[in-house]
């Protein structure tokens, strides 16, 4: 936990919607004049994708079927706590970007499947802004949510998960819907052992949850819309949180327990927006005086 250099992290399975989160929170920064530098989980990636590609092979072929990105070994953790405790320490650090595609590639200046330099953060931010796979990762190296002051889940019932990632690997990133159905069977032992862990140590969680039959999400036409669905957003320490004034401000939401409201999926944004910026304005006024 950091008083004066506060982190804030976002974590979500491939294709949970953490980028789409990460929007919300950059309108919460804009209006409230906040400077925050942000990293991205895929960053910390051990490997490029021709590496990936040759360690998933080798780990195959001695009888390992279970090696995927999601994995702790695929990733850098022990350099992403070292950012973390850097940042919260002294409000400084460095990233990269993991370019995915042609559209990041012409904006980055490297090929796809590499990463960019390390480069550091901007001075006098106010903030470190981490979305990605394993923001809230504690295991026996690492201690991600000791260091983080917000922690954020980002976890759509699995089917609709699964529709996402495959919707937008295939057309953003060029995957057909068998490549990706395969990396989704690949990576399902990491998926329980290495993400779902985090949403226990993360403070609230938004699990999106459609009202229409995703029972075949792999000929799913499109993803459920807002309006398809409903959203649980669930406290860890629910003290403090007016739950009055969310169910009066947010309209057809109601608690479903002591501590979880669900609402309407188009007012996710609205939600975020009431939840956190009270939070995020706490959090940045305390580390203004510290
Ligand atoms: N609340 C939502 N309502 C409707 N569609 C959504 C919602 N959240 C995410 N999506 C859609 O799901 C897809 C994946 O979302 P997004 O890119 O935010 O995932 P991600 O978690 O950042 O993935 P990755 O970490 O792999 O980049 C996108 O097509 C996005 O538009
Ligand atoms: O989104 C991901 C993890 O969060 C990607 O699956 C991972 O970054 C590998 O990317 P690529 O398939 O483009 O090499």
């Amino acid at each position: 936990m950091s008083k004066k250099h506060p982190i804030i992290s976002v974590t979500g399975s491939s294709g949970a919607g953490t980028s789409t989160v990460k929007h919300t929170f950059d309108q919460i920064f804009r209006r409230e004049g906040i400077k925050a530098v942000s990293i991205e989980g895929d960053a910390f990636h051990r490997f490029n994708r021709a590496e990936m590609k040759a360690e998933l092979q080798k780990r195959y072929d001695a009888g390992d079927p279970t090696f995927s990105h999601f994995s702790y070994e695929a990733n850098e953790l022990g350099e992403l706590e070292r950012v973390f405790r850097e940042y919260g320490e002294t409000g400084k650090g460095r990233t990269r970007h993991y370019v995915h595609d042609d559209k990041e590639a012409e904006r980055y200046g490297v090929p796809p499947g590499e990463f960019t330099e390390w480069a550091e953060f901007a001075n006098d931010s106010d903030l470190l802004f981490y979305e990605g796979l394993h923001g809230a990762v504690a295991n026996d190296e690492v201690n991600l949510p000791k260091l983080a002051d917000l922690k954020i889940g980002v976890v759509p019932v699995i089917n609709l998960e699964w529709i996402q990632k495959i919707h937008r690997d295939r057309d953003s990133r060029g995957y057909s819907t068998e490549a990706v159905t395969d990396v989704i069977l690949r990576r399902m032992h990491a998926y329980v052992h290495c993400i779902t862990p985090q949403f226990t140590e993360t403070d609230v969680n938004f699990q999106r949850v459609p009202v229409v039959d995703t029972s075949n999400p792999f000929i799913a036409r499109w993803i459920p819309t807002p309006d398809e669905s409903l959203v649980v957003i669930r406290f860890k320490n629910p003290r403090g949180i007016d739950f009055s004034y969310l169910t009066s401000m947010i309209g057809g939401s109601w608690m479903s327990r002591a501590n979880s409201i669900v609402i309407p999926g188009g007012k996710m944004d609205l939600a975020m927006q009431l939840i956190f910026t009270p939070m995020v304005e706490r959090l940045v006024h305390e580390a203004r005086r510290a």
